[in-house]
This record gives structure tokens, sequence and C-alpha cells, in this order.
């Protein structure tokens, strides 16, 4: 539905006639009534308004000349406004005067000056007054921010016909985010189950289709991946400012599709899914070992170590070098790494609502994640980007960025128009890193957790090493093939820890699936939790039970249904990396060393950490080495 020109200026009427009601008890002036209406509301020296009490840490305004009085101040207040000897308005931030509005214009009636002056100076009175009407104002702020919304929503939504249902009735301005504040999880599922395999939802006011069933899912993203593979604006993609729609990880369209290409052709280059890349792996496993086995089988928490091997694995593939454990540089990027991953959840409410932002004090944490998303943008990828091109772009392409600037030059040795520049190679950096840093390393802690409640699994894996590999070599890529066991207990550790949101894609244009219809501009978010917990799917889902990745024989049988890695276009260009990563470290980590609790009994917690991905609870485990045993 549009509103024409008048019934809009009809609403905002009615909007600033009722805002005044609420705050003031008081109709707009008549044009004949509004001298005597603006001298009667005018701030008096002295009296304080409602917003400097609300927002501002900033002293009753004493004096006529409070203006000049602030602007002089040493330490200038982050919001002055007084009323000057020409009974003139002002208002601004620091030391500069934003606006100027004097009781003519205010007379003019301008609707603009008419609100601003209610915003800023309704209910004048003395600082003690002020406090004692506290709840009405913040009832006063609810309302005209329930206002706003409503007015924005008429003037710009069009009606939502034959869109998924709800699941339930969406509260004003929040939508269904009071429902899923506590415990997502569980709220997801009794949905699904009541409501079935696709629902809408509303977050704040924008619409999101979630996809439960593996049906939809593949309907979604694979039938029709031509209108489903954009990725929605979010505050993720908001590194630091300037054009969101670069790199793999956050652009969608023609952008996206030539980064992935080049991500990919490089990747595969490097031998992803080889054995090349597997020599890389193979290292840092025996780095890691090493780590481990000076823990002298003490319960030690090893969430940093994990974080910090697989993430020099990326590194040694992006910027072609790996880093030592300890290096403070290498240290402080891995911590930045994991805060960014911390900070998801609470941050990402700021993606929903970007005013948010705004409220001091950074309450949401969007600043901070900006800040670690700088820090690994400019002081890790554009650092090494400078460093490669100082040194001299490597010939044989050993590093991602050697062979992605060759890349680079050779389109344009072509004359060829091309989007790879250096913003699209940092965001693509920080994409690999990103995307695989957090994933690898809570698979392998859940793992881990995994052998320490089900002993019989791990004892089981341990004698399949031994039948194949035995104890004298590591293990290789050559051995994953004859390991179905193994292959099956991995499997079924991802499918058991999956994270319930999978990462967002935005509908490019009104698409039908089951007969709803999808609009334009709509969010969809599988549901890997309802996907993976499928009874239909999966019979006992709530068991761990590697076999049911197994044939009759004992046969390793990965099932379609097993998408830890999504489909379709934006599935995980990483997933044969983060396969040989889980093989090898988790066949080397038992071919070593027994896990076991800190003391006998004492199980750590299964209960997630929920976050973008959601990982474990702190846990203390023993890697005791088996030739000590
Ligand atoms: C256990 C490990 C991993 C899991 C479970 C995982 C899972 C996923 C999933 C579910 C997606 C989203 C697909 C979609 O949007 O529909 C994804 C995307 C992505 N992953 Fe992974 N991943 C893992 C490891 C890695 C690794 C090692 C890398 C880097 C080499 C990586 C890089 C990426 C990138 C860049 C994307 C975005 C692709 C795009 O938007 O086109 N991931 N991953």
């Amino acid at each position: 539905m549009r509103l024409s020109h008048s019934s809009t200026s009809s609403v905002y009427m009615y909007y600033l006639d009722m805002t005044l009601v609420l705050a003031l008890g008081r109709h707009l002036p008549t044009p004949s009534g509004r001298e005597a209406w603006v001298s009667e509301m005018m701030p008096r020296p002295g009296h304080q308004s409602v917003l400097q009490l609300l927002l501002f840490p900033v002293k009753p305004l004493a004096s006529s000349n409070n203006v000049e009085t602030s602007r002089r101040s040493q330490h200038p207040r982050p919001l002055h406004l007084g009323v000057d000897q020409n009974l003139q308005i002002r208002w601004g931030f620091r030391n500069h005067t934003d606006l100027i509005l004097t009781p003519n214009q205010l007379l003019s009636g301008n609707q603009t000056s008419v609100l601003n002056f209610m915003l800023f100076h309704m209910k004048s009175d003395t600082p003690e007054r002020l406090e004692t009407w506290s709840s009405q104002i913040l009832a006063y702020l609810a309302l005209t921010l329930g206002l706003v919304v409503l007015v924005k929503y008429l003037l710009t939504h069009r009606v939502l016909a034959n869109i998924p249902p709800f699941p339930a009735r969406p509260y004003p301005v929040l939508g269904h985010l009071p429902y899923l504040m506590h415990g997502l999880r569980d709220q997801l599922n009794t949905w699904t189950e009541a409501t079935g395999e696709l629902f809408s939802l509303y977050f704040g006011s924008n619409l999101v289709v979630i996809l439960n069933s593996y049906d939809v899912y593949h309907k979604a993203f694979v039938k029709h991946g031509d209108t489903l593979s954009d990725r929605p604006k979010s505050l993720a993609a908001d590194i630091g400012g300037g054009d969101h729609n670069k790199g793999i990880l956050h652009a969608s369209g023609q952008v996206w599709k030539e980064q992935r290409t080049v991500c990919l052709h490089i990747l595969r280059s490097f031998g992803m899914g080889k054995n090349s890349l597997a020599s890389k792996v193979s290292q840092e496993v025996s780095t890691y070992l090493d780590a481990l086995s000076q823990l002298s089988g003490h319960p030690s928490d090893v969430r940093t170590l994990t974080r910090t091997a697989i993430a020099n694995i990326i590194c040694s593939i992006v910027v072609g070098q790996r880093f030592e454990y300890d290096d403070p540089y290498f240290v402080k990027f891995v911590q930045n790494l994991d805060e960014l991953f911390r900070l998801g959840q609470s941050s990402s409410l700021v993606t929903l609502f970007p005013w948010l932002r705004y409220i001091p004090g950074d309450v949401f944490k969007a600043k901070e994640r900006t800040d670690r998303n700088q820090y690994i943008l400019n002081e890790f990828c554009h650092h090494h980007i400078e460093k490669t091109k100082t040194q001299g772009v490597d010939e044989e392409g050993e590093s991602f960025i050697s062979a992605y600037l060759q890349e680079k030059q050779r389109l344009e040795d072509q004359g060829q128009t091309t989007s790879l520049d250096e913003e699209n190679l940092a965001r693509n950096m920080y994409g690999l890193l990103v995307g695989g840093t957090e994933t690898g390393s809570t698979a392998l802690s859940w793992f881990m957790l995994y052998m320490l409640h089900f002993p019989a699994v791990q004892a089981k894996i341990f004698a399949e090493i031994s039948d194949v590999i035995g104890l004298s070599r590591f293990p290789d890529m050559r051995d994953k093939s004859k390991m179905n066991f193994t292959n099956a207990a991995i499997l079924e550790s991802q499918r058991f820890s999956i994270t319930p949101f999978n990462i967002p894609h935005q509908c490019r244009e009104d698409t039908t699936i089951n007969g709803y219809t999808i609009p334009a501009g709509t969010t969809v978010i599988p549901n890997s939790e309802s996907i993976f917990r499928s009874s239909d799917t999966w019979g006992d889902p709530k068991q761990f039970r590697p076999g049911r990745f197994l044939d009759a024989q004992g046969v390793f049988n990965q099932s379609d249904r097993f998408t830890a890695f999504g489909i379709g276009r934006r599935a995980c260009p990483g997933e044969s990396l983060a396969k040989t990563e889980l093989f090898l470290f988790i066949t080397s980590l038992i071919q070593r060393f027994e896990l076991l609790p800190a003391a006998p009994g004492d199980l750590p917690s299964l209960a997630p950490v929920e976050g973008i991905v959601f990982s474990p609870q702190p846990f203390q485990i023993r890697f005791v080495d088996r030739r000590s045993l």
C-alpha cells in the first residue's frame, strides 16, 4: 500500500499532534494561537530539556548566554543547548552550533522546526521536576519510536501477500526477536513442529524466511539458486565502511561471481583436496601435537591452541607463511578473530536495528566489532598485500596474494574489465580467514568433547587407526578411504554439533517455493538444526551414533542430506580443506593420545555457547600420551 502525498502529510501532522499530546498534554497550536503557545513553551534559563536529561551527561543550563559558556569551556560538552539573549535557541555537538532556531521560525509553523522544538525543549523545567517525569518520558519515547516505524512501514512497504506463515504474532517494532532472545534452539524447534518446513519471521522490520527441511533448503538454494544466492547487507559486511559489495563472503551479483571463481581457481591450483595441501596441514598437525605433549597429560583448555593451529593453516595459504604460536603479532591477530565471533550475537542486533549503533557507550558492541574487523582487514590483509608488492610478487604464485595479483595483472594486460582489485583481494583474504578458522577449530573442539562423552567411539577409532595406519607413521590422506568408522564418526560429530542458523542469503526477485511467495529483498536462512535433527531423515537424531553413516557392510556412506558445508552456488569453497584438516588432526590426535576428562567421570557440559557458530563452553581435557600408558 502506498500513501498519496496529501495523506502522507496528514499522517505526519496527526503524528506531530499526537506526539505533542502525549508529551505535553497539548495539541499543535492553531495559526492564531501560535504566539502565546511558543512563549508559554519556551525554555527558561536554568531549566533543562528532556533529551539532555535522558541521553547526554550535561549540566543544567545556567544562564541565557549558555552557548558561549559551553564554547569557551576547556572540556566542551558533547551537546550544548541554550537560549541566547535574542531568544534564539541554539544546539549543536562539541564546538559547533548546528542549528539556530528563532522564535519567528517557530511562529511560522514550519513542521520541522516545531518537531525540533518539541524534541529538544519539550517539558523544559527544573532538573528536579524533570526527574519525576522519567517514566512518562520513556513511555513517550517508546511510543514515538513505534509511530515512526509504523509510518515508515506504511510509506515504504507494499502489502505482502502469500508469504510463508508466521508461527506467532510479531511484536510491534521488534517483530519476533523477543521470542528468540531466550533459547533460540527450543523456540525454533517448537515453531518448526507447529508450523512446518517453511515459515516467516520479522527481525525488527526485516522479513526473514526460515527453511526447516532438506527439501525446501534444496529447492531454495539449488533449484532457485539464481534468485537466492545474494547476501543481505549486514554489520559483518561493514568492515570499516567503503563498498559493502566486495569479497567472496559478503558480495552479491557479478562481483561475487568473479571473486568466487578466482578464489576457487587459486585454491584448486594450490591442491585443495590434494596431497600438496595436505602436507601443509600435516606440518601444522605435527607442531600442534608437540604443543599438546608439553601439557604432560595435565587438564587444560586447548581451544585457543586449536584455533591458533587452524588459523595458521589458512595463513600459510593466504600469505604464504606460518607463524610461531607465541609470535605477538600472530597472537593478536588470532585474538581479534576470536573476539569477532564472540561479539557476533550482541552486535548482530545492530544489523537488524541500525539506529542502535548511535546509543552512547557501544552497548551492542557494534563499534568494537568494526574495530576488530578493521584490525584484521588493515593490519593483516592490507599489510601483507603491501609486503608482497614491496618484495615483488612471487612468480610461482606461492601465496593466495601472489596468485591473485598475477591474475589481476593478466586480465589488465588483456584489456579486460574486471572487479579484481586490492580491496576485493583483502576482503577475499578476510573471508577465507574468518570463514575457515572458527568453523574448523570449533568442529575439532566439539569432536574432543564427544570423545570424552563417548569413550567407546574413541576406542573404535583408535582400533581402526591401529589396523589401517599402525602406530609408527603419521596418517596421510591416502588412508582416508580405508577408514570407514573414523569418517563416519567425524560426520556424526559435525551433525551433532550443528549451529541452528546458517549464513543468511537474500532473495533478488520474488520467488515461489511450495506455493508461497518469497518477496525480493527477503532474508532467507536455513535452520540447520531442524535439517540435521529431523526424525524423518535421521531416525534417532538425538543419539550420537556414527553407524548412521555406514551401510550394512560397514562401508562409509555420506548421505546427500549431510549439508554441513552448505549447498548450491554459495556452498563452502573450503570444504575439501576443512575435511583434510578434520581427518588429519583427528587421526593424528587419537593415534598419539588418549583423550580423557580432567578427572574420572568429570564430564564437561554439552550445552553450547550460542554465537555465530555454536561452540563448546570452556572445558578441561587431558591428552595422555599412549606411549606412556
Ligand atoms: C568445518 C569447517 C567448515 C564448515 C562447517 C563450513 C561451513 C560453511 C557454510 C555452511 C557456508 C555457507 C554456505 C551458504 O552461504 O549457503 C560456508 C561458506 C564459506 N566458507 Fe566455509 N566452512 C568450513 C571451513 C571453511 C574453510 C577451511 C574455509 C577457507 C578456506 C572456508 C571459507 C568459506 C567462505 C569464504 C565461505 C563463503 C562462500 C560464499 O559466500 O560464496 N570455510 N562455509
